[in-house]
C-alpha cells in the first residue's frame, strides 16, 4: 500500500483542450491519480478549495533564456529568480536554450547549462541546443544529444551575422541531420545579412533611436526567412520546423499557406506580439528619448497601423500558431539595455515575461480572442506535445505530473515591477489591469505557490529529458 501523501482538488472547473468540466483531482506523490466525480468522499491529508476556479495543467512554457550571454552582458534572471517567477505565473515547466557558439563543443555547453539549473530551479526544465556553430562536430552531437540526452529541438538563426548566425547550406545540413533522428529545428526566421545593411545605414544617416530597431527589421524580412526555413525544410526531407517568435502578418501568411499544403511545419507567438507595439512602446517618448530600449526585442515589436496582433490572434485560434511561449530573456533597463544608448543596434535584444504568459493569454479568452481550450492547449498541452513531454507534462489526467493550476477567474492581476518577481527593473507589461489570476500551483504534487507566498524551493525543479515531437502533421 502506498504511503505518499495525497491532495484532493475540489470543486473547481476542469479546464483541458476539450472542456471545462466539474471535477475533483485527486493527487498522491508526485502524480494525479484520479479525476473524480465533484463532491466524491475520498480520503486525503491535504485538500485545496478550488470552488469558483478553473484547474488546469501548468503552464509550458517552452522558450526561455535564463542567464544567457548575449549582447554583451547576460539575461538578468538565473534559473533560480526566472523559475521562481515562472511559478507565480503558474508555469511549471521551462525548456531552457543551451547556448553553443562556433568552435565551442556542443556536450560541453550542455554540461555548462545543467550545471546553471541543477539545484537551482523552482519547476521542472529541459533544454533546447541553439546551434550557434554548425560543423561536423556538432551535426554528430545533434544524434547523441537525441538518443541519450533527451535534447530533441535545436535552434538556429538566420539572424545576428557573427554571432550565432547559420547560412543556408548549414541550416540545410542540420535539417538533413534532423531528418534522420527524428529532431525539431527551431528557427529564428529573420533575414540577418539584409538587417545588417539597414541597420549600418540607419546608423549612417543618424538613426540612433530605439525604434530603428524595428523599422531596421521589416516585416517581410522575417516573410523571406520564414518561406526559405519552410523551403530548405522540405528539400532535407520534411523535417519538422518550429518558426519561434513569429511577430509579422506576412511570416504568419507563409505558414498558414505551407501547413494547409501538408508541411510539417508548426510556429509559436509571444504575449508581446499580442500586445505591444512598434510605435507606442519601441517608439516610446519619441524622437530622442530611449524608453523604447525596454523594447527591443527580435523579432521587433510590430506597426498597431497594420494588422499583426489581430492576425496572430487569428493564427492562435486556427493553430497555425500552436504555441504560447515568452521567449523571456530580460535586461534591466538601468544598467543593460544602456549599452545602446546613441546606437540602437547595441541594445541587448529581449524582455522578461515568463511570469505572465497565463495570465496575458487568458485575458485574449476574456476579449473574446480564445476559447477556455485554446488557453490551455496553447499554453500548456501543445507546448507539451511539440516538444516531447506529454501525457507527463501538459496534462491533468492519471499518471500525469501533478502539475497543476489552480486559477481564479474573478481575480484582478496588476502587473508591475513593484510587484513582479522577476529580476529585472521594469515591467514591458506596466500598469496591465488583467481579469484573472493564478491562486495555487503545485508542481509534481507539491504546493509551490498559494495565494501570492512562495512554498517552494531552487532544489525542487527536475530536469525532463524529452522524446522527439508528438505534434507532428
Ligand atoms: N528574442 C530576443 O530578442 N532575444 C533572445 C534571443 C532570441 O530568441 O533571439
Ligand atoms: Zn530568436
Ligand atoms: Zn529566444
Amino acid at each position: 500500500m502506498s504511503t505518499a501523501r495525497r491532495t484532493l482538488i475540489t470543486g473547481g472547473d476542469l479546464v483541458s483542450t476539450t472542456s471545462t468540466t466539474p471535477t475533483d483531482v485527486l493527487v498522491e506523490g508526485e502524480r494525479v491519480v484520479a479525476l473524480l466525480a465533484p463532491g466524491t468522499q475520498i480520503a486525503a491529508e491535504d485538500r485545496i478549495d478550488a470552488t469558483g476556479c478553473y484547474v488546469l495543467p501548468g503552464g509550458v512554457d517552452v522558450h526561455t533564456h535564463m542567464e544567457m550571454p548575449f549582447g554583451g552582458t547576460e539575461a538578468s534572471d538565473t534559473f533560480e529568480t526566472g523559475t521562481r517567477a515562472a511559478a507565480f505565473g503558474g508555469t511549471t515547466t521551462v525548456v531552457d536554450f543551451v547556448v553553443q557558439r562556433t568552435g565551442e563543443v556542443v556536450e560541453r555547453a550542455l554540461e555548462t547549462w545543467h550545471a546553471k539549473a541543477a539545484g537551482n530551479s523552482a519547476v521542472d526544465y529541459g533544454f533546447h541546443m541553439i546551434l550557434g556553430g554548425v560543423d561536423e562536430d556538432s551535426l554528430t552531437a545533434m544524434d547523441s544529444l537525441v538518443a541519450h540526452e533527451g535534447i530533441t529541438s535545436f535552434k538556429l538563426f538566420m539572424a545576428y551575422p557573427g554571432v550565432f548566425y547559420s547560412d543556408d547550406g548549414q541550416i540545410l545540413r542540420a535539417m538533413q541531420r534532423a531528418t534522420d533522428n527524428g529532431a525539431t529545428i527551431m528557427m529564428h526566421a529573420e533575414n540577418g545579412i539584409a538587417i545588417d545593411v539597414l541597420v549600418q545605414q540607419a546608423l549612417a544617416a543618424g538613426n540612433t533611436d530605439p525604434v530603428f530597431h524595428g523599422l531596421t527589421r521589416p516585416a517581410e524580412l522575417e516573410a523571406e526567412a520564414v518561406n526559405r526555413a519552410i523551403a530548405l525544410a522540405a528539400v532535407a526531407g520534411g523535417t519538422p520546423l518550429y518558426v519561434v517568435h513569429v511577430s509579422a502578418s506576412q511570416a504568419l501568411a507563409r505558414i498558414a499557406a505551407e501547413r494547409t499544403a501538408g508541411a510539417n511545419v508548426f510556429a509559436e507567438t509571444c504575449p508581446q506580439y499580442l500586445y505591444l507595439t512598434l510605435e507606442d512602446h519601441l517608439g516610446a517618448g519619441g524622437p530622442g528619448s530611449f524608453e523604447g530600449a525596454k523594447y527591443a526585442c527580435s523579432t521587433p515589436l510590430r506597426s498597431k497601423h497594420e494588422r499583426h496582433a489581430a492576425d496572430l490572434w487569428q493564427g492562435l485560434r486556427t493553430d497555425d500558431l500552436a504555441v504560447v511561449s515568452t521567449d523571456h530573456c530580460p535586461f534591466c533597463f538601468n544598467d543593460q539595455k544602456q549599452l545602446g544608448v546613441g546606437d540602437f543596434s547595441k541594445i541587448p535584444n529581449g524582455m522578461g515575461g515568463v511570469e505572465h504568459r497565463l495570465d496575458l493569454v487568458h485575458q485574449g479568452v476574456v476579449d473574446g480572442h480564445l476559447s477556455l481550450q485554446r488557453w490551455v492547449e496553447t499554453c500548456s498541452t501543445t507546448p507539451a506535445r511539440m516538444f516531447g513531454m506529454y501525457p507527463r507534462k501538459g496534462a491533468i489526467a492519471p499518471g500525469s505530473d501533478a502539475d497543476i493550476v489552480v486559477y481564479d477567474p474573478s481575480a484582478t492581476t496588476r502587473i508591475s515591477a513593484r510587484t513582479h518577481h522577476m529580476n529585472i527593473d521594469y515591467s514591458a507589461f506596466e500598469g496591465f489591469e488583467l481579469t484573472g489570476g493564478v491562486r495555487t500551483v503545485l508542481s509534481r504534487g507539491r504546493t509551490i505557490v498559494d495565494r501570492g507566498t512562495y512554498l517552494g524551493s531552487p532544489s525542487h525543479g527536475q530536469f525532463v529529458r524529452r522524446g522527439l515531437s508528438q505534434y507532428l502533421r
